[in-house]
């Protein structure tokens, strides 16, 4: 019997670890693209059978009641206490350390060289530890609404989601969204074995809803909460002062206020679809409107900032006219910079 335990956990491995080689060999090429997008796709990270063992072990957890459904206590300005936010049909953990009975997750987070060849192919990243999330979405409108995985502090520098689902077909939803703002959005499928990386950072994304069981393992790579915090460089600047703003502008933190200001309509009908309808949301989203607001008082006043120093009269006068130059610009091919945001 322990025998038979010892052989399976060390077939486990085995597995695990030819894989990750495998993938890691083709990560040299994902540098150049997430530097330039923020994002990356792998396909076929996994082959079937180990998505299939992989995914096993997370229903395995499921069963064995170590998934909670995600909860999350936020702190909204104006509200008093925090409030408690529950998405509906998602269960998850974090987990720091795994059992060997579940020997393929173990492997996955035992085995650093997924954050060793994502440090070579991207040198400033810097990561110095990892841990995994395992995820199961329920189906019938699970989702993720839209979100950044870091504001910073925290150190969480890199995301790398693997899809585990046997078969999925258009339709079947549960796509992940990449939205590098001031950058038109990409949609993912969550196909088996795709493995998609971004910067925990810098993206903003979300999880359409989910019309089948869904499940997927994150590995969250971690550096120094330091280099987090270091301001990125800004883009040449070269351009109009619209342009020259526009660069100091996607290097800021501002960036990601800009951007929920962006996709407002989008990012709180999808607050809605990922949450049980209780007071505390409700509560919550008031305070959303109230913090969009505030965004939009202190664009119109970054505006009039940047408009004293403009001499070619190119910054728009108002949040709505930045929005729409943004879309015509950035989303639409009006400007061909792709430089502006620094992911990494
Ligand atoms: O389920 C996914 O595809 C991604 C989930 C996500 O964004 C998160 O856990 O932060
Ligand atoms: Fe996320």
């Amino acid at each position: 019997m322990l025998l038979r335990q010892t052989t399976r956990r060390f077939t486990a491995a085995a597995a695990v670890d030819a894989q990750l080689r495998a993938v890691t060999a083709r990560l040299p090429a994902a540098g150049a693209a997430l530097r330039a997008q923020g994002f990356y796709v792998v396909d076929d990270a996994v082959p079937p059978a180990l998505a299939h063992a992989l995914r096993d072990e997370i229903a395995a957890l499921h069963t064995a009641d170590r998934l909670y459904p995600n909860a999350t206590h936020v702190y909204a300005k104006g509200e008093a206490a925090p409030l408690l936010l529950e998405k509906t049909r998602i269960y998850e953990t974090e987990l720091l350390t795994v059992e060997a009975q579940y020997g393929h997750l173990q492997r996955w987070f035992e085995n650093a060289a997924l954050r060793t060849a994502l440090n070579d192919a991207l040198p400033t990243l810097r990561a110095d530890r990892h841990m995994i999330k395992v995820q199961y979405n329920q189906g019938g409108g699970g989702c993720f609404p839209m979100h950044f995985d870091t504001y910073g502090d925290d150190g969480k520098c890199l995301t790398a989601v693997l899809y585990l689902n046997e078969v999925w077909q258009p339709g079947d939803g549960g796509e992940i969204v990449m939205y590098p703002f001031p950058y038109a959005p990409t949609i993912i499928a969550p196909t088996s074995g795709r493995l998609v990386l971004f910067s925990s950072q810098r993206m903003l994304h979300r999880v359409l809803p989910s019309a089948k069981p869904r499940f997927c393992l994150t590995t969250w790579m971690y550096r120094d909460a330091s280099l987090n915090r270091a301001p990125p460089p800004v883009a040449s600047t070269s351009g109009d002062a619209y342009v020259r703003m526009m660069a100091k502008l996607c290097a800021s933190p501002f960036r990601a206020h800009l951007a929920k200001l962006f996709y407002a309509d989008e990012w709180r009908a999808s607050l809605e679809q990922s949450h049980a309808a209780t007071p505390a949301f409700a509560a919550y989203l008031k305070s959303f409107d109230r913090e969009m607001a505030t965004i939009a008082a202190a664009t119109a006043q970054m505006l009039a900032n940047f408009a004293m120093k403009d001499t070619d009269g190119a910054v728009p006068a108002t949040p709505a006219a930045l929005l729409a130059r943004i879309r015509a610009d950035f989303q639409s091919g009006g400007i061909d910079r792709r430089d502006l945001v620094a992911w990494f």
